[in-house]
């Protein structure tokens, strides 16, 4: 049996790391761990409250804390999702190529407006044009995404749980070939 190391999921706001993490840690039996959801916990206020109070300068300083916690701190390997920008700082990079193995789910610009209009809990994409504001980040991320990855999984399929056995066929392939 293979046993995983942390997986750690990055890719855009909507590739759904959030939803294919809780997926994956489900079938593996690994805890699951967001850090979107610990920054909230440890700042005791929600992401949209820090962004007003202390602009995306002290969100991301926030989620460099999180993310060194979340890959040091742990007694068992994990499946973390991360927020869609965690990949913007070179040292946010460093620690989660080095925290474990990295899954890069892509998606399209259309499926992350898509899967992200059904919420507004997402600072950055509340403007005029949400479409136009994917797109530039998507422009600027994507290379950084791809850089920090260990494998790339597309997220194309309509089903959370065949994109999730997708990215665990993807991971196993990964291994096998790492330990042969
Ligand atoms: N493969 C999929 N097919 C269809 N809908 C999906 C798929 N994956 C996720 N979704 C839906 O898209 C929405 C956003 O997903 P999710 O919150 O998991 O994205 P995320 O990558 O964690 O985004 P963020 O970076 O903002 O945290 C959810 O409503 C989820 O149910
Ligand atoms: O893409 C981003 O920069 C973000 C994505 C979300 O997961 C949150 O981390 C926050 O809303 C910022
Ligand atoms: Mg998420």
């Amino acid at each position: 049996m293979i046993i995983a190391p942390n997986i750690i999921l990055v890719g855009p706001m909507g590739a759904g790391k959030t939803t294919i993490g809780r997926l994956l840690s489900q079938s593996l039996g690994n805890e699951f761990h967001d850090s979107d959801r610990v920054i909230e916990e440890n700042a005791g206020a929600d992401i949209p409250w820090i962004f007003e109070k202390e602009g995306e300068d002290g969100f991301r300083h926030r989620e460099t804390q999180a993310l060194y916690e979340l890959t040091h701190n742990m007694d068992k390997p994990i499946v973390l999702a991360t927020g869609g920008g965690a990949v913007m700082r070179e040292e946010n990079r460093t620690i989660l190529r080095n925290g474990g193995l990295v899954v890069y789910l892509y998606a399209t610009v259309n499926q992350q407006l898509v899967r992200t209009s059904k919420s507004n809990h997402r600072p950055l994409l509340q403007t005029g044009n949400p479409k136009a504001t994917l797109s530039k980040l998507f422009a600027v991320r994507d290379p950084l995404y791809k850089e920090v990855a260990h494998i790339i999984v597309e997220t194309d399929t309509r089903h959370p749980k065949s994109v999730a056995k997708k990215v665990w066929d993807a991971i196993e392939q990964h291994l096998k070939l790492e330990n042969a």
